[in-house]
């Protein structure tokens, strides 16, 4: 020992683990930064609160009904959830959370979890100021005795004790909670609405190319004008479009009038990763133009460039018209978007359904269909009852192609008559501000060289 102490010596003081922590150090630039967490945070709030989900069915991995096995969400996940519906105010589903975390507790991983600073205590600190702010004054007693039992020297726990015990015995009133007024989240969780009068499916021949190869067209509203066209694009034709628009995809940018500048969408109102594609960039999308362009019988002059919208787990587009109100103050010289065709590259396992809620349509994504729709009145103002919104998607994955066909090119196809009556002026929804996408799309987007 005598000689082997200063050894000894030597081994003890070599710090442990340093390679190991430097080495996971080396991954940091990769791991998830703090906005992907709140924005995964938040796309779980966008599906729980549009599709009104229970948190026991997420975390055994059920959505909507359907069960998609996946690694169950512990106490970790569930406090973090809980704290998070605390901040945005939603007491309701902040309980149910909370509640979810202290039943999960026995269960877990004891030591991680004190490493992450989720005590017991903690959930039901945070239990007893979601129950007391809502409302829920017995419940709320109930959690302070709790908690005090475990933090007895507590004296803010103390006092809350004492003030509960009185509160709780008002017969209970849930305060009301502040609710979204975005329009998908009523419409896109009620069931499909029923076939609507006046809806029918036949072959379009209408063209020389449309007699050879007629298309199969379900007409779903007259007016305004709304067609389903099916097999339009065939699978390899839709894989197609994904692949060349992967290296350009970015996140959905909009442009922020305040800054005059494109800046990500952080206020979630489209979250998705779009680019565009040239007209002219392979057979594919000069053939779905060609193809647009016969069952419409539009041209496709001074179009847009085709946008790729790819949606993951809950993207959505919130409600909006396609159409501007600049057009008509003469900003755009090709005119405003006299219609939309929306192609579908894909189906949805579930969500992800385009719904025109004033028109109580649902369009199910189908794998190379093409939804073609009206934007604008004959008088080229817009059709503000084409409102429209990408329902958040609630499991696989949605991508779209979609051309924006240009007003002025349409001028002697789609006349105005002389006596045209307009829609009188919209005071459908008051209460809200219609967006329209234009906001959204960099100038450099546009084929048309007028607006150079
Ligand atoms: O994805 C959809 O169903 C709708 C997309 C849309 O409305 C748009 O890109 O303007
Ligand atoms: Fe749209």
């Amino acid at each position: 020992m005598h000689q082997d102490w200063p050894k000894w010596l030597k081994l003890m003081a070599k710090k442990l683990g340093a390679k190991q922590i430097a080495s996971a150090q080396s991954l940091h630039p990769l791991l998830p930064t703090e906005t992907d967490l709140s924005e995964a945070l938040l796309a779980i709030y966008r599906l729980q609160t549009t599709y009104k989900l229970k948190a026991k069915d997420m975390v055994a991995g059920i959505l909507k009904g359907k069960y998609y096995s996946h690694d169950k969400w512990g106490v970790i996940e569930c406090s973090m959830l809980g704290l998070f519906y605390f901040y945005k105010e939603r007491y309701t589903y902040a309980i149910d959370w909370l509640k979810l975390a202290l039943k999960l507790y026995k269960h877990s991983n004891a030591k991680l979890i004190k490493i992450m600073d989720w005590t017991f205590v903690a959930i039901l600190e945070i239990l007893v100021e979601a129950t007391r702010i809502s409302g829920r004054y017995k419940a709320a007693y109930i959690y302070a005795n709790r908690t005090l039992a475990r933090k007895p020297n507590d004296d803010y726990m103390k006092r809350q004790v004492e003030q509960l015990k009185e509160l709780s015995q008002l017969p209970l009133v849930p305060n009301v909670e502040r609710n979204s007024n975005k329009l998908y989240k009523k419409f896109c969780n009620r069931p499909y609405p029923p076939i609507v009068k006046g809806v029918s499916c036949h072959y379009l021949r209408s063209t020389p190319f449309l007699k050879l190869a007629p298309i199969k067209m379900e007409v779903l509203s007259q007016d305004p004008s709304i067609t389903y066209y099916h097999g339009l694009l065939s699978d390899v034709e839709a894989s197609t479009l994904k692949n060349l628009s992967r290296p350009l995809l970015h996140r959905a940018e909009f442009f922020d009038f305040k800054t005059n500048l494109y800046a990500m969408d952080y206020y979630g109102q489209r979250t998705c990763k779009t680019a565009r594609l040239d007209d002219h960039v392979h057979e594919v999308t000069e053939a779905l133009n060609q193809r647009v362009s016969h069952v419409t019988g539009l041209l496709l002059t001074d179009s847009e460039k085709l946008q790729i919208i790819n949606y993951g787990m809950s993207g959505h587009i919130h409600e909006h018209i396609d159409a501007s109100k600049r057009s008509s103050e003469g900003e755009w010289e090709t005119g405003d978007r006299t219609a939309t065709a929306l192609a579908y590259l894909t189906d949805v396992e579930q969500g992800g359904e385009t719904v025109f809620p004033l028109l109580n349509i649902t369009v199910v994504p189908r794998k190379g269909s093409v939804m073609v729709f009206y934007n604008l009145q004959l008088n080229s103002q817009a059709d503000e009852r084409t409102l429209h919104v990408s329902c958040p998607i609630i499991f696989g994955d949605k991508w779209i192609a979609t051309k924006w066909i240009r007003d002025k090119a349409q001028m002697f196809i789609r006349p105005c008559p002389i006596h045209f009556k307009p829609l009188p002026k919209s005071d459908l929804l008051p209460e809200m501000e219609v967006t329209n996408d234009l906001d959204f799309i960099r100038e450099e987007d546009y084929a048309g060289s007028l607006m150079k």
